[in-house]
C-alpha cells in the first residue's frame, strides 16, 4: 500500500496538517541546465495555491515537473497526491491518478468541435463532470458546442481546456498562466468560474504572471525566484508586505 512520508518537519512548509499534495526536495532539469533547486511545499485538499515569481523563476518547469511530463527532468524529489507516489509515474499514470494539467498553449485539438474535444477527454475512464454540467459551468461553451474548437475566442479556448481537465476525473487542477492575453472582462469571468469549481471542493494549483489576479482568488501563495521558494504563506500576507511584493513580483 502507498503511503504519504511525514514531510512535517520541513522547514519551508507553511503549515503542519496532513497535505494533500506534497511535494519534497524536488530537483529538475532540462538537459543539463538545473532549474528547480530542491523545492518543498504542501497542498490542502480544496485550496486554491498560486505559485508567482518573475519570468524564467520556474513556475512552469514545477508544475510539469508535478504533472511527470517528459521534460524537465526530475532527478530527484518525491511528489505525492493523496497517498500515491507520483514520482514514480508516468504523465499518463499521474493524470490518471488524477492530475489534469491545463498547459499553457491549451491544447485545443484541431479539427474536432467543441463537442467532440470534451467527449474524447471523456474516452476512457475515470470520467469526471458529464458534459451537460461542463455547459451549465461555461454557457458560451454550450452555445458553441457545434463549433470548431480552434476557432473559438482565446477566452472561450481558456474555458474549453479547463472544461477538458475537468471532463476527466481529477483531484488537483493545475493550471499553466489561464489570463495569458485575456482581456480583464474574460478574466473576470473565469476567475468566477474557478471560484465555482473550489467551491465543488477542488484543489487547484495556479501559476500566474498576472499577480494580482492572482493573489484575489488563491488561498495561498507560493514565490519562487531562480528555482527556490522564497516565500510560502497566504495570499492575504503577499497582499499585505510591499517588499515582498516589490521584490519577486514587481507589484
Ligand atoms: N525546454 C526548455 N529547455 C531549456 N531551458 C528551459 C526550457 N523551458 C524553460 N527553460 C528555462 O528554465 C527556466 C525556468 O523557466 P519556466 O518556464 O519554468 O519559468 P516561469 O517561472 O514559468 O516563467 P515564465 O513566465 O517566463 O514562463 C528559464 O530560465 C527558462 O529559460
Amino acid at each position: 500500500m502507498n503511503v504519504r512520508p511525514d514531510f512535517s518537519k520541513n522547514a519551508n512548509m507553511a503549515e503542519t496538517a496532513p497535505a494533500f499534495l506534497s511535494v519534497w526536495d524536488m530537483h529538475s532539469y532540462y538537459g543539463e541546465s538545473y532549474i528547480v533547486q530542491g523545492i518543498n511545499f504542501n497542498v490542502h485538499e480544496g485550496e486554491i495555491v498560486a505559485l508567482l515569481g518573475r519570468n524564467g523563476a520556474g513556475k512552469t518547469t514545477t508544475l510539469r515537473s508535478i504533472a511527470r511530463l517528459n521534460s524537465p527532468q526530475v532527478q530527484r524529489g518525491e511528489i505525492w497526491l493523496d497517498h500515491k507516489p507520483l514520482h514514480t509515474m508516468s504523465s499518463y499514470e499521474a493524470a490518471t491518478a488524477g492530475l489534469g494539467l491545463v498547459p499553457e498553449d491549451r491544447r485545443i485539438i484541431p479539427g474536432l468541435t467543441v463537442e467532440e474535444n470534451l467527449q474524447l477527454a471523456q474516452i476512457a475512464p475515470p470520467i469526471g463532470w458529464s458534459i451537460e454540467r461542463l455547459y451549465d459551468l461555461f454557457p458560451r461553451l454550450g452555445e458553441r458546442r457545434k463549433q470548431e474548437g480552434v476557432t473559438l475566442s482565446g477566452g472561450e479556448q481558456q474555458m474549453l481546456a479547463i472544461a477538458r481537465a475537468l471532463a476527466r476525473d481529477i483531484k488537483v487542477l493545475l493550471l499553466d498562466e489561464p489570463y495569458e492575453g485575456l482581456a480583464p472582462v474574460i478574466v473576470d469571468e473565469i476567475e468566477k468560474t474557478l471560484r465555482h469549481i473550489k467551491e465543488q471542493g477542488m484543489t487547484t494549483i495556479l501559476v500566474e504572471q498576472n499577480a494580482v489576479r492572482a493573489l484575489q482568488l488563491a488561498d495561498r501563495a507560493i514565490i519562487l525566484d531562480t528555482g527556490s521558494i522564497v516565500f510560502d504563506g497566504t495570499a492575504a500576507e503577499v497582499l499585505g508586505n510591499e517588499e515582498l511584493r516589490a521584490e519577486y513580483l514587481a507589484i
